[in-house]
């Protein structure tokens, strides 16, 4: 799981014990010399039978649970396996996030026309049949949303009169308040929620406690109640204390996935118990996607031998070090000492480390709090002066552009402006693959398309770039860099908006040279996310619009 961006989830800060839910159960990169992810297969234990019946569902895959050695259960292969598999599918539950909840289908996620239910006129749908398949657990978050809405227009009634949704809780609210509604309705497999891992009660956690405040306020406006949600009321939940509810809300966030679109945008959040079971490594050997809409699968990305543990990531895994720690700290209370973590920050990751002008080799990043500049130890043999206080500025105003894009907080204009000094000045001082500037490159992309014709070029060489960074800084066969593949394949195969018949023969030549370049772009990006997503929707456009262009080809001749 990238399990990114549940803001309210992040913000929690757990200590790094763990301990399990006890209380609910009342209900290549060139520079790295790892040379496969990681397995951890020494330390796995024999199948516990409990689990096995917990989750029947296993007996269909190639997989089993085990204790692991000390990361409470995991998944582990019962047989070998190849990249590019997949190892489970199953459809979770899923919301999205407020910010999505106006342009994606509520069901079945699509980015489309949508028309919004008439009664809470909070989620959309793209269709009566979408609608209709949802209506059974929409319907008690429908009574909830409508009394919410209701309230709120009462005090904001001008922003009610211009549609604003300022009514509606957040992500992990929402997707709390239907497990709940799902429990109650007796539909979910509660034992599998209730063996989830909590790791409430290990800090005085403010921000859990705030969640569970809002939980017990919108499932208590479903009952009808304007405010919190009577303790007595909580048992027609299952729940017998407020504790529980803790428990469960600490379970949410642990066990919770990004919810992304089949080309990895991120628009929610999704929770199963299944594939929660995969523990981490920063250098997986799996992924998990949503290839196709709905699904969430869990891919292979490597070869894994029988016994191996099925290891995915929670977090981004093109981040350094020290940002990956603060995360899995933040979120999972845990400090990774998978293969990458323990390499430490010495060896030139990179992901963290400056580019050597000279020879286009890489050092270390130095300690960019030192005041002045600093001598560092490229993998050449020599040695070259590393700007310190302007590096440490560019790379701080990187993190707040990107930091602006997360917030939705980016002006398009300003963004280019900025990019377009920021990412010349990092590309002479980092590797592709460093952090922020891979992510600045992409973003850099991105604000200018669909690009002009005289910008073309220029977009295709950011994605190319960013396309060498992601491999360096991601496993072998990782879906993000199939994405990247797939963006650039894009604007390759982009109609230049010349009219063939206008074109002389050194203008037809070019534009069939482009569209050859293309076709193979696109080849590219398809094997790479067939591998990636284990097939999916990107790699099938990847081979229609090669298909097309193509046939493009072949009128020019
Ligand atoms: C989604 S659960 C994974 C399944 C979990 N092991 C179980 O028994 O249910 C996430 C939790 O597992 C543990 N965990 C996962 N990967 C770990 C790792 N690499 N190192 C330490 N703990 C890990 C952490 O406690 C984390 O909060």
């Amino acid at each position: 799981m990238s399990f990114t961006a549940l803001r309210a989830a992040r913000d929690a800060r757990h200590a790094p014990q763990r301990r399990v839910a006890s209380s609910l159960s009342a209900g290549a990169d060139e520079a790295r010399t790892a040379e496969r992810p990681d397995t951890q297969s020494a330390a796995r234990s024999a199948p516990d039978p409990e689990d096995a019946a917990l989750f029947p569902e296993l007996s269909d895959t190639p997989l089993e649970v085990r204790q692991t050695a000390n990361h409470g259960r995991g998944l582990y292969a019962r047989q070998a396996i190849s990249p590019g598999t997949t190892l489970l599918r199953t459809t979770p539950l899923s919301v999205l996030s407020t910010s999505h909840l106006l342009t994606h289908c509520s069901f079945c996620h699509a980015e489309t026309k949508v028309s919004r239910c008439a009664r809470c006129k909070a989620l959309h749908y793209c269709s009566s049949k979408c609608q209709n398949a949802d209506w059974s657990d929409h319907k008690p978050e429908c009574a909830a949303l409508t009394r919410l809405r209701k309230m709120w227009a009462a005090t904001y009634p001008e922003k009610a009169r211009r549609g604003e949704n300022g009514f509606v809780p957040h992500e992990a609210i929402r997707g709390l308040g239907r497990l709940c509604w799902s429990r109650q309705r007796g539909k979910m497999g509660w034992a599998q929620v209730a063996r989830m891992e909590s790791h409430a009660g290990q800090s005085q956690d403010l921000g859990l406690g705030n969640q569970v405040n809002h939980l017990r306020h919108y499932l208590g406006a479903a009952e009808g109640e304007g405010d919190l949600l009577h303790p007595a009321d909580m048992a027609s939940f299952g729940f017998n204390s407020a504790r529980e509810l803790l428990d469960l809300a600490s379970a949410f966030a642990v066990n919770s996935f990004t919810l992304s679109t089949p080309d990895l945008t991120p628009i929610g959040v999704s929770t199963s118990p299944l594939v929660a079971l995969c523990n981490h490594s920063c250098w997986p050997n799996a992924v998990v996607v949503f290839p196709s809409g709905r699904e969430m699968c869990v891919v292979a990305i490597a070869d894994i031998a029988a016994g191996d543990e099925i290891l995915t990531a929670y977090i981004d895994v093109s981040l350094p070090l020290a940002e990956r720690q603060t995360d899995l700290h933040a979120r999972y209370g845990f400090a990774c000492d998978c293969s990458l973590c323990i390499n430490g920050e010495d060896w030139p990751d990179p992901r963290w480390s400056v580019l050597h002008p000279g020879c286009g080799g890489i050092a270390p990043m130095p300690d960019l709090s030192l005041p002045d500049d600093a001598e560092v130890l490229c993998t050449c043999g020599q040695t070259f002066t590393t700007p310190i206080p302007s590096l440490r500025g560019l790379i701080e105003a990187g993190k707040r552009l990107l930091a602006a894009d997360e917030d939705g907080e980016l002006d398009r204009d300003a963004a280019i402006s900025q990019l377009s000094t920021l990412v010349p000045a990092l590309s002479a001082r980092l590797p592709a693959s460093a952090h922020p500037l891979l992510p600045l490159l992409r973003l850099y992309a991105l604000q200018l398309t669909p690009p002009s014709r005289e910008q073309r070029a220029f977009v295709i060489g950011l994605l190319s770039q960013a396309a060498a960074g992601a491999r360096a800084a991601h496993p072998p066969n990782h879906p993000n860099v199939g994405v990247i593949l797939a963006e650039r394949a894009k604007i390759m195969a982009m109609d230049s908006g010349e009219e063939r018949v206008m074109l002389d023969s050194a203008g037809l030549a070019r534009r069939r040279g482009e569209l050859v370049a293309a076709v193979s772009a696109l080849r590219e990006a398809a094997a790479a996310c067939e591998v990636g997503f284990g097939g999916g929707e990107v790699a099938m456009s990847m081979r229609g619009l090669a298909a097309e262009c193509e046939r493009e080809v072949d009128m020019m001749r």
